[in-house]
């Protein structure tokens, strides 16, 4: 007999969050009874907040730092992490999960805006290791494996969700800046020896900063350093408004504030600055005052102004009037509550949002909740291309047909803190005109670019054993699917043009006979693979970070309607798994659905497909024959599901996550007790498939009677245990035939 293994559950935020409360217990039920321990790490953004006070905390309120422990195990042979999708949070977000917490009775300071002594000084710095994208990075020691399994592409073949209809005469277009930004910025080197460098900022008076004093680096590592243009960008922006308005399309911006934490922003918050130009030239000082931060969006103006008198509110009020009616229109997140495409950065995250946008006919909500044409605003170059390439071969040849399409996996270089997942604490707004220099050990400048006053300057850095990994990955992909693979790299790129040295080092070493393996800028992998997308043919995409994020939800949400159905495997470089559930978020949206009529529509297919693969390799690791049994069975489960439609539907009063929940189980006990390898578990499970089936309509309606209503969790970033599980757990004859596994 195997000795009991470990997999790790984590517990997040937001939609996943609640569909745990409703999974966790099936999936602890069925494991237990096969030597393996679920454990649950919470990562939430709650959690994450109150592990970094513990001084603030009564020691009843303390909590352990999962996530540090989890970075920990990353690196460990031994594991095996079911990560589920987490808040990458903006600061408007941030905020508000500290002041819940401190509702909750929880004793932690506020978040300082501005830091100006040394206490909130080391505050906002302990906050800033919450911000934005803090946990991927941390557990992501592995490069990424991202694909559609078969099953849920033939399901989607035969059913295949809407896709609205292109017009040759869509005025949808994508716009970039022509230079002065980080692509055409761009320099790069790679390491010849290990060593640390250090990050100096000289301005033109002859006084010199140091940035960052030690940034260590490795024999064969590549920095790439760059800078966006402050000036650039204003021109870039103020252009873009007008284009918008003269068009009389929708004005948007697509940013990646989250994973970007410190660039994108200040990117976003010079848009805000933009497009309400004669509010923030006017109202200079009383906002400066009142602490209006345009990083935070358009909405911490809105609200802060609140506080002021009446007679300048209105007057503020008023202006704010004038720039809607003298801008463009702008794309709405949600129109019915006024809430615009600049109200929060964390609203519009580009690699979800512009694929919603193909797939909407290029087109976003105005104001009058409308669909309309869209100028899609990505200030940088370095990858807006192929969002350009996308929606002209759209106007070309329509929209994409998920029923005949083929499909694109995608291989990620990610491991380490790959590329711009490293960039944040080597990223700087600069505050004068003068020079950023890289300068290493013996005092060479290896990097060097003038800047001028409000510039955004930032380095990133790949390793060498992580770039070897990812080729390789790419090939065993390549070779065991048999699909010819793209790497998408500019060689006008100072970065890409270092790793392709690298690849073209590296892939010779490797057996690639037979394989079909290329290179080709962004641009035109984008146009090679869309072809073949179209014609039904599928193709790797083999691409660094920020890549992998953008084009793992803009193919899954063409071809599948969501990236929430994506398998999505880091093989960790030290041997364990740590495996995504999906490539999509924590979707607000449904919880909002949820609170408001007890309906969530959270599809867990990305869980159950994780659940699959760790469950395999633990049995392959542990030599655990059970644990191979309930993975395979899983899988005949989640075929069993689809093919007889019990995901999530959208609406209240059918199915929902819950309910769709009830049917895995309900598969996953038959497929154990039709399977004849282990007769322990054949037996077990004959008798809980038995109850499952007879008590259907029982537990439906114990289910669906829960919904309809709205539902309070007692909390948003940290619900109440008690009200969560009872809301996520309605069906006491569900429940009871769960408890009875045993
Ligand atoms: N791996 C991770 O940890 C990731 C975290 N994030 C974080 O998630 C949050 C939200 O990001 P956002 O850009 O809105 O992207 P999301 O992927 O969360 O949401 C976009 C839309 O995708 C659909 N969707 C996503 N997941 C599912 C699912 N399991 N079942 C059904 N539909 C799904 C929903 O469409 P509809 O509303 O039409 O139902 C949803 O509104 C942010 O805080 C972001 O930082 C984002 C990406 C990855
Ligand atoms: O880390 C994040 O903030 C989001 C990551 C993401 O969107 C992805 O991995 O697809
Ligand atoms: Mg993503």
């Amino acid at each position: 007999m195997s000795k009991t293994a470990k997999i790790i559950y984590t517990k997040t935020d937001e939609a996943p969050a609640l569909a745990t409360y409703s999974f966790l217990p099936i999936v602890e039920a069925f494991t237990k009874t096969s030597d393996i321990e679920i454990e649950v790490k919470d990562i939430s953004l709650a959690h994450r907040i109150l592990a970094l006070f513990p001084e603030y905390l009564n020691p009843e309120q303390q909590v352990s730092d999962a996530l540090t422990e989890l970075g920990e195990l990353a690196k460990k042979p031994e594991a095996n992490i079911i990560k589920l999708p987490n808040i990458s949070a903006s600061v408007p977000q941030l905020k508000a999960a500290i002041k819940e917490l401190q509702n909750l009775g929880y004793n932690i300071p506020n978040y300082p805006e501005e830091a100006n002594t040394d206490k909130e000084k080391e505050i906002q710095q302990k906050y800033n290791k919450v911000k934005g994208s803090a946990v991927n990075p941390v557990l992501r020691e592995g490069n990424s494996d991202r694909r559609a399994p078969k099953a849920v592409k033939n399901y989607a073949k035969k059913n295949p969700h809407s896709m609205g209809a292109w017009s040759p005469n869509s005025k949808t277009h994508v716009a970039s800046m022509n230079g002065g930004d980080f692509y055409s910025n761009e320099k790069s080197v790679t390491i010849s020896k290990a060593g640390d460098v250090k990050i100096v900022f000289k301005d033109n008076n002859g006084n010199t900063t140091v940035l960052k004093q030690k940034t260590s680096l490795l024999e064969g590592e590549i920095i790439d350093a760059t800078v966006m243009n402050k000036k650039a960008l204003i021109n870039f922006l103020e252009a873009q408004i007008k284009d918008a308005k003269e068009k009389n399309i929708l004005f948007s911006l697509h940013m990646k504030a989250t994973m970007m934490k410190v660039s994108d922003p200040i990117i976003f918050g010079h848009a805000v600055k933009v497009f309400f130009k004669e509010v923030f030239n006017k109202h200079h000082e009383v906002l400066e005052k009142i602490g209006v931060e345009e990083n935070n969006g358009f909405g911490d103006l809105i609200s802060k102004i609140k506080t002021l008198p009446e007679d300048l509110k209105t007057e503020i009020e008023t202006d704010i009037k004038t720039c809607f009616k003298n801008g463009p229109s702008l794309a709405m997140v949600n129109s019915d509550k006024g809430i615009t495409n600049l109200h929060v950065p964390s609203d519009v995250i580009i690699d979800a949002s512009m694929p919603a946008m193909i797939r909407t006919s290029g087109q976003m909500w105005n104001a009058e909740g409308k669909l309309q044409d869209t100028k899609a605003v990505i200030p940088d170059s370095s990858y807006a291309s192929i969002y350009q390439a996308t929606i002209n071969f759209c106007k070309e040849h329509g929209a994409f047909d998920p029923t005949t399409m083929g499909t694109v996996p995608n291989v990620g270089l990610m491991a380490q803190k790959a590329e711009e997942y490293g960039s944040h604490d080597k990223t700087f707004e600069i505050t004068a005109n003068g020079v950023v220099q890289v300068i290493d050990e013996s005092n060479h400048i290896l990097i060097e670019h003038n800047v001028e006053t409000g510039d955004i300057w930032r380095m990133c850095q790949v390793k060498d054993a992580p770039i070897q990994d990812w080729i390789k990955l790419a090939v065993k992909r390549a070779k065991s699917s048999q699909t010819p693979a793209i790497f998408w790299l500019d060689e006008n790129r100072a970065h890409d043009a270092e790793i392709i040295k690298k690849i073209n080092l590296y892939l010779p070493k490797l057996d690639t006979k037979g394989l079909d393996i290329q290179i080709m800028s962004p641009k035109n992998a984008t146009l090679y693979t869309l072809k073949r997308l179209k014609d039904g043919l599928d193709t790797i995409s083999v691409t660094g970070n920020v890549l992998r994020d953008f084009l793992t939800d803009l193919f899954p949400i063409l071809e599948l309607g969501t990236s929430a159905k994506m398998l999505s495997i880091v093989p960790l470089m030290n041997g364990g798994g740590l495996f995504e559930t999906g490539a999509g978020g924590s979707a607000p949206k449904h919880v909002q659905q949820f609170n408001e009529e007890g309906h969530l529509r959270w599809d867990s297919l990305g869980e159950f497909l994780a659940l699959a693969v760790s469950l395999e390799h633990l049995g392959e690791t542990n030599n655990n024959s059970k644990a191979l049994i309930l993975a395979e069975t899983l899988d005949d489960a989640t075929d069993m599901f689809l093919d007889n439609k019990k995901s999530p539907s959208r609406k209240v009063g059918e199915l929902d996550n819950r309910g769709s929940h009830y049917y895995l189980a309900l598969y996953w006990a038959e497929a154990l007790s039709k399977q004849n390898k282990d007769i322990e578990l054949k037996d077990k499970f004959t008798k809980i498939a038995l109850a499952l089936k007879e008590n259907e309509q029982t537990i439906l309606n114990e289910l669906n009677g829960a919904q309809g209503k709205p539902v309070d969790l007692g909390g948003y970033y940290e619900p109440n245990e008690d009200l969560t599980k009872n809301a996520m757990r309605p069906s006491t004859t569900f429940n009871q035939i769960i408890k009875s596994i045993d």
